[in-house]
């Protein structure tokens, strides 16, 4: 068995006072066992509706999630065990300390040597010693993603993990997840953060308005996106011998500079700066950025 997540039309309506409220319409994705999959979305796009289906927290209007092989409803306390979940809105109760609560999480999951507590505490800079409505934010984040992954689980199910966390312990984390998967553990968590992402996923799903806008792998989504080039040439050159060419747009000529975006193969904009001497050329193609903002606002279709 080599998938850890399906979801096959998976649609989630909410009954609210006000009438039906679109969560999530009509979701079909596979993860892969050992892979770390980025889940990306804007505000209410249905990330946490995802994940909140995947855990039986709530329950589908229609369509299938199968979870590990198994049903997350029927089979939800099996499941359970073999799963580390961190919630968006992780919650504990504040008057214990955070070493006894992660003891205490640690025995419901059939027990976590205090050893492992003590080493991810110390990887995370978290004094077990604290009670828990003394932390900050991002300290109680800690709390949420050790019991996440104290008990080593086959699947990690993280909702806006990094939430709070510092530059250098969002690094740590992010040394986690790689860890984890290195293990053969499957990583499924929801971002904001594109470069996190991209640091760490093999794959990344965008879902705008619960609905798949785009999923590939980073390496593709890489390859994707808008090549942004300035060239300087010896002499002027006319905008419009470069205005046609195939991918080019946002075309800016200011006497012997021109710039531009180029989607997909630059070879025609070299070839045509090719006829006159070129003197310099700066290309910067890292911009998932930029592709991410036109999927989430639904520029670019997916
Ligand atoms: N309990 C609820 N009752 C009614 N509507 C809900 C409920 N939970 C979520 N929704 C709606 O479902 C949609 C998806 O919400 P969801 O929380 O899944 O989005 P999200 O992608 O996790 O967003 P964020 O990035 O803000 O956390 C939103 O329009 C939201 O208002």
């Amino acid at each position: 068995m080599t998938t850890a997540i399906e979801l096959c039309d998976l649609t989630k309506t909410y009954n609210t006072r006000r009438g039906p409220r679109r969560g999530l319409a009509g979701l079909t994705l596979t993860v892969q066992r050992g892979e770390v999959f980025g889940y990306l979305g804007p505000n209410g796009a249905g990330k946490s509706t995802t994940i909140r289906l995947l855990l039986d927290l709530i329950r589908p209007t229609a369509g299938t999630a199968r979870v590990l092989g198994m049903d997350p409803r029927s089979d939800a306390v099996a499941l359970h065990r073999r799963i580390g979940y961190l919630a968006g809105d992780f919650v504990v109760d504040g008057r214990q300390q955070a070493g006894a609560c992660l003891d205490f999480l640690g025995n419901l999951r059939g027990g976590v040597p205090a050893a492992r507590i003590a080493e991810l505490a110390d990887r995370l800079e978290l004094d077990l010693r604290a009670p828990i409505k003394s932390l900050s934010k991002g300290n109680r984040q800690k709390v949420g993603l050790i019991q996440a992954f104290m008990h080593q689980p086959e699947l990690l199910i993280l909702d806006e993990p990094s939430s709070g966390l510092d530059p250098l312990v969002q690094q740590t984390f992010l040394a986690m997840v790689t860890e984890a998967s290195q293990r053969g553990q499957t990583v499924f968590m929801s971002s904001h953060i594109m470069s996190e992402v991209e640091a760490v996923a093999d794959r990344v799903a965008i879902i705008r308005e619960g609905r798949l806008a785009a999923l590939d792998t980073v390496a593709d989504l890489r390859a994707r996106s808008l090549l942004h080039v300035r060239l300087t040439f010896a002499a002027p050159v006319a905008a419009r011998e470069f205005a046609e060419l195939p991918g080019v747009t946002d075309l800016r000529t200011d006497g012997i500079t021109l710039s531009c975006a180029v989607d997909g193969s630059p070879d025609a904009l070299i070839k045509t700066a090719a006829r006159h001497t070129v003197t310099g050329l700066h290309a910067d193609g890292q911009d998932l950025e930029s592709l991410f903002q036109a999927y989430y606002t639904g520029e670019r279709a997916a």
